[in-house]
């Protein structure tokens, strides 16, 4: 989301200061986790956080921002762990919907480190869940995660481009399964997954 491309004052104009926002505090998260400068620029820096974290908790919305129509007249969801761009945990990822399937590039950084040297499989995990479930989405048979089966087959690196893709596989009722990967730009894969997605009968009427 751009700040330039939006009028001043505005609700768009001011979600795209929210993205900003999200974006400096991912570069701040960064940087806690490589920083090596001594004690007292540790305490000072915690102090001036101190007062930002004061500043916004001074009014705060109940739930993060919702699914909503963009006004480019696509669904968004900046409060997304994965996706959104008001989120600062996610990294975000910006999904591309092709025949059949889905597809991200993805660059994790050293802020998602499990093992030593390579990414945290849980996070590999929420990557392709998402991913699964929006090739199911974009097949129309949206639905929550029921079962998520992942296989790690080489480590994760961080600071590297990988390619994440997802496709939907069949339904039977209002369960859908999907299979998807994260690989390296050759197409070597690091993690498979096939998931499960249920649509809860709630969101049908059954
Ligand atoms: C809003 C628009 C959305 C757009 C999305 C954009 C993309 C976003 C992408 C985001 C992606 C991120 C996604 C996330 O992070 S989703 C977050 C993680 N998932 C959840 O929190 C799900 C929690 N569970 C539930 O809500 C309910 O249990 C569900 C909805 C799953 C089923 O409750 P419901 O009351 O509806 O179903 P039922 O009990 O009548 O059972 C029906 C059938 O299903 C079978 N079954 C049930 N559970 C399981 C299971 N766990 N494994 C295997 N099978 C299961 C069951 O045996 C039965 O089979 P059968 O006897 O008929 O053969």
């Amino acid at each position: 989301m751009s700040r330039m491309s939006v009028e001043l004052g505005t609700e768009e104009s001011r979600l795209a200061a929210l993205c900003a926002l999200a974006q400096q505090t991912r570069e701040l998260m960064d940087a806690v986790a490589l920083t090596d400068v001594g004690e007292d620029d540790l305490t000072a820096a915690h102090a001036a956080l101190t007062a930002v974290n004061e500043r916004l908790r001074s009014v705060l919305r109940q739930t993060p921002q919702p699914f909503e129509i963009a006004p480019d007249g696509t669904l968004r969801h900046l409060g997304n762990a994965v996706t959104g761009g008001a989120n600062p945990h996610a990294l975000p990822l910006l999904i591309e919907v092709r025949d059949g399937g889905v597809r991200a590039e993805v660059v994790f950084r050293p802020l998602h480190e499990g093992p030593p040297g390579a990414v945290h499989g849980g996070i590999s995990a929420m990557i392709l869940d998402h991913l699964l479930g929006q090739a199911v989405a974009a097949a129309g048979s949206a639905g929550m995660t029921g079962t998520l089966t992942v296989r790690y087959r080489r480590p994760v690196p961080y600071g590297t481009p990988l390619v994440a893709t997802a496709e939907y596989t069949r339904t039977e009722g209002r369960k859908t399964w999907a299979e998807g990967r994260i690989s390296l730009p050759d197409g070597e894969s690091l993690v498979e997954a096939t998931g499960l997605f249920i649509t809860p009968s709630a969101w049908i009427g059954a």
